[in-house]
């Protein structure tokens, strides 16, 4: 080959591996590029080994008997997938019905002003993001309420990212971020006019312990609305492709056991909130939400082939390619746990903090 060939060879080369890593490498647009992608505040070296840890962790997520250390390791999954979450779904972590002529981003959107609109809160009023993640729904609800968000998150990687986005969506006036756990919160007793939580407290061992804290911090009279990631009364426990496709869920999402939809209500009013109302978001008329998880099969296999490739040549850490094994699996289970109808991340729980504490008996 003369050297003029060899040199088009090498630039077509480059540039179609440019074109493979910068410009096709997020399944859609978000700012998170793939040669960025790093095992959050765990040292590149220490990925694959954390990973392991996790992975014996929530290998069997119904036997976990320290409940303890499960906010741990919590933790250290949110290390290892927050920015593959970025880079391939975006700023909100959570999912939403699928609305035809919308784009996801839009569909997010909407989905996340709904939970402030029911919380019915005024501009200036102080309210609670329990399991803010990296503040996508945070910044949507602060620009349409005019309210203040404060957020908390397990995870100081996420409280670092969330930061840097408000600042440079110029919220950060209107958009606060802690670090700490949300079964033990760093607020005082009725602190916060209002409160919600999207897809994060089905990380709580015992759903009274957050639903009992969040009573807590509100003021009296004001209200909280969550959405909760249930079985459905389509799941049968004795049914193996049920159960496969629930520990999947479980194991590649970082949960201490998926609870039934029948146990949110109970675990509320035991805290002592009032139901003001409770209605699975996934049911017709509204649109699959695991449309776009379906729709992304393609992208998944590319971003997989890139990520052995980034981690090949030492670009992203080596565990990396474990953690997105483990997120191509468990796209699926929750794929099937959606056709099915055995599994929603959406049921919405409307409960309010009574105005007066009950009288004691
Ligand atoms: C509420 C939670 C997270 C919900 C979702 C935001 C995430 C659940 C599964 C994730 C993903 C699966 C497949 C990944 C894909 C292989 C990769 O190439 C790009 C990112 C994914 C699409 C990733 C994105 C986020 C999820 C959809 C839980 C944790 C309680
Ligand atoms: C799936 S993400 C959802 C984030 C955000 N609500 C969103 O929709 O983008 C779950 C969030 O809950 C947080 N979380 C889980 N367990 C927690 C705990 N014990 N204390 C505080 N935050 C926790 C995680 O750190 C993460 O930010």
């Amino acid at each position: 080959m003369d050297s003029f060939s060899l040199f088009c060879t090498g630039a077509l080369l480059a540039g179609g591996l440019y074109w493979f890593v910068c410009v096709l490498g997020p399944a859609e647009q978000k700012g998170k590029r793939a040669v960025d992608l790093s095992g959050g505040s765990i040292s590149a070296e220490k990925v694959r080994d954390n990973y392991k840890q996790y992975w014996s962790f929530f290998r069997r997520p119904k036997e976990i008997e320290t409940a303890e250390k499960v906010p741990d390791f919590v933790d250290t999954f949110y290390n290892l997938v927050t920015d593959i979450y970025e880079w391939g779904w975006g700023q909100s972590f959570h999912f939403s019905p699928f609305i035809p002529g919308k784009s996801h981003r839009d569909a997010t959107r909407l989905h996340e002003e709904m939970a402030v609109d029911l919380i019915d809160v005024k501009p200036g009023d102080r309210i609670l993001d329990v399991g803010c993640g990296v503040g996508g729904p945070m910044r949507a609800i602060a620009a349409h309420s005019r309210a203040k968000v404060v957020g908390i998150t397990i995870n100081d990687y996420q409280v670092n990212r969330a930061r840097m986005h408000n600042k440079k969506a110029g919220l950060d006036s209107l958009c606060e971020v802690v670090c700490g756990n949300f079964l033990e919160m760093p607020f005082q007793d009725n602190s916060f006019d209002g409160a919600y939580s999207i897809e994060a407290t089905c990380h709580a061992p015992k759903l009274e312990d957050v639903y009992a804290e969040v009573f807590r911090v509100l003021k009296p009279g004001s209200l909280y609305v969550s959405y909760e990631w249930v079985t459905t009364e389509k799941y049968r426990a004795d049914n193996p492709e049920h159960v496969e496709v629930i520990q999947g869920i479980e194991r590649g999402d970082a949960l201490p056991g998926l609870r039934s939809y029948s146990d949110i209500a109970e675990a509320a009013k035991k805290v002592g909130f009032e139901i003001v109302k409770e209605k699975d978001l996934a049911k017709p008329p509204s649109l699959p939400w695991w449309n776009r998880l379906k729709m992304g099969r393609i992208a998944y296999w590319r971003n997989h082939i890139l990520v052995i490739v980034l981690a090949a040549i030492g670009i992203a850490p080596k565990g990396t390619v474990d953690v997105h094994d483990m997120l191509f699996k468990t796209a699926d289970y929750l794929t099937r746990g959606g056709d099915s109808g055995i599994f929603s991340p959406m049921h919405m729980i409307l409960l309010r903090k009574p105005k007066e504490a009950p009288s004691k008996s």
